[in-house]
């Protein structure tokens, strides 16, 4: 059985593209998640999912324990079966999702007592029970539990929050034990401070990790702060290891995010905006819903081949979603999450070619401003 492996097959100034090697299947880098919170990729079939391109998916540990059930999910046959996707599965270890979920929270060194937002009831999460749900969940990539502190926060409360972090980065570490084949990912915080960008990394990298996320950014510092603390993270963290930007993003932040050497990222942007009629296209965003596709019998983008753009006008598009019809959901979540992987897959040639330069450049080019 393969065990988890991260090869780099090429660089491009400080972006790489690669691939890691898992027991179910490969991710080609640098990858865009799809997020499958409650076990489902929102208005998708898992089939549909694979047919975008996407080699892995995000589920998460909050959604799952309050519903159905980590211990259920485990006596289905596990998330995979359970769910019908048979690639790698990344979970988030619920620490970010009870902060801007939960109702009613006690924070503590052990971890956090909640609320259901579903029904109220009482649970709690540290980094023991974290890896307890996630590996009842069957995750090939594991997340750490960590704090994201919510902004706006003092540079004394980024610290703490750090700090705690990373002692439940060793307790997780203890607590997921020897898995071969599946890996644990540590988390860098540390919010737009760099001394604490840096003491968050040599903790990370002292205990040891199969791949390191950077957590604690797009929770609203804006894309030039962002782009800040990438510009120095990624070299903070070893360079034969997966980075992982944590919900990131639009195509331009995706773009500057793996031109700064992050591998991997996830983010509901487009199932979420699909839902609301928010088209990604390589020249801009098209607002499905505007009046002025009512009779436009051209395709959202004549260049894609997803099958809302080959067998569907906009005006159709445009009547569905007045309509409120189920499939405007599916068709736009679909064509987005095709967009998503083509900028991908655009990036891996351009870095493996070494004209990744070039691709950036024509990439912002096309962008229209605005609506499309
Ligand atoms: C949408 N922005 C965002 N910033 C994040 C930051 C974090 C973070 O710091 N830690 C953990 N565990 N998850 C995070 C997540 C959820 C995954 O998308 C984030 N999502
Ligand atoms: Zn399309």
């Amino acid at each position: 059985m393969t065990t988890f492996g991260f090869t780099l097959h090429a660089t491009d100034g400080a972006a790489r593209t690669g691939a890691i090697a898992t027991p179910r299947g490969t991710i080609r880098t640098p990858a865009f998640m799809p997020v499958g919170t409650a076990g489902t990729v929102k208005a998708m079939l898992p089939e549909s999912v694979a047919a975008t391109g996407a080699d892995i998916l995000l589920g998460n540990t909050y959604h799952l324990m309050l519903r159905p059930g980590a211990e259920r999910v485990a006596r289905l046959g596990g998330l995979h079966a359970f769910m019908h996707w048979d690639k790698p599965i990344l979970t988030d270890s619920g620490g970010f999702q009870v902060m801007s979920l939960s109702g009613l929270r006690k924070m503590s060194e052990d971890g956090v007592a909640f609320r259901s937002h579903i029904d109220g009831s009482t649970h709690m999460l540290s980094p023991e029970r974290s890896m307890e749900i996630q590996r009842l969940l069957g995750s090939d990539i594991v997340m750490c539990f960590d704090e994201c502190p919510a902004l706006p926060a003092s540079e004394a409360e980024v610290a703490r929050a750090m700090r705690l972090s990373m002692r439940w980065a060793e307790r997780s570490k203890a607590a997921f034990g020897d898995r071969p084949g599946h890996a644990l990912f540590g988390i860098m915080q540390g919010g737009v401070t760099r001394e604490l960008r840096e003491e968050s990394a040599r903790a990370l990298t002292a205990i040891g990790f199969d791949g390191y996320a950077v957590g604690g950014l797009a929770v609203g510092e804006g894309q030039e702060a962002m782009f800040g603390v990438l510009d120095y993270a990624t070299g903070f963290l070893p360079e034969d290891r997966p980075r992982y930007l944590m919900g990131v993003g639009k195509p331009d932040d995706i773009v500057g995010a793996v031109a700064r050497g992050i591998d991997m990222m996830d983010c509901v942007l487009p199932s979420r905006s699909g839902r609301t009629g928010q088209a990604f296209t390589r020249r801009g965003v098209v607002n499905i819903k505007n009046a002025r596709h009512a009779d436009d019998p051209r395709p959202l983008d004549e260049h894609c081949s997803c099958p809302a753009c080959r067998n569907y006008s906009r005006a159709y598009l445009h009547h569905v979603f007045r309509a409120q019809e189920i499939l405007s959901s599916m068709l736009l979540t679909w064509h987005n999450l095709h967009y998503f992987q083509e900028l991908m897959a655009g990036m891996r040639a351009a870095i493996a070619e070494g004209r990744f330069a070039a691709w950036q450049a024509a990439f912002h080019a096309k962008r229209a401003e605005g609506d499309i």
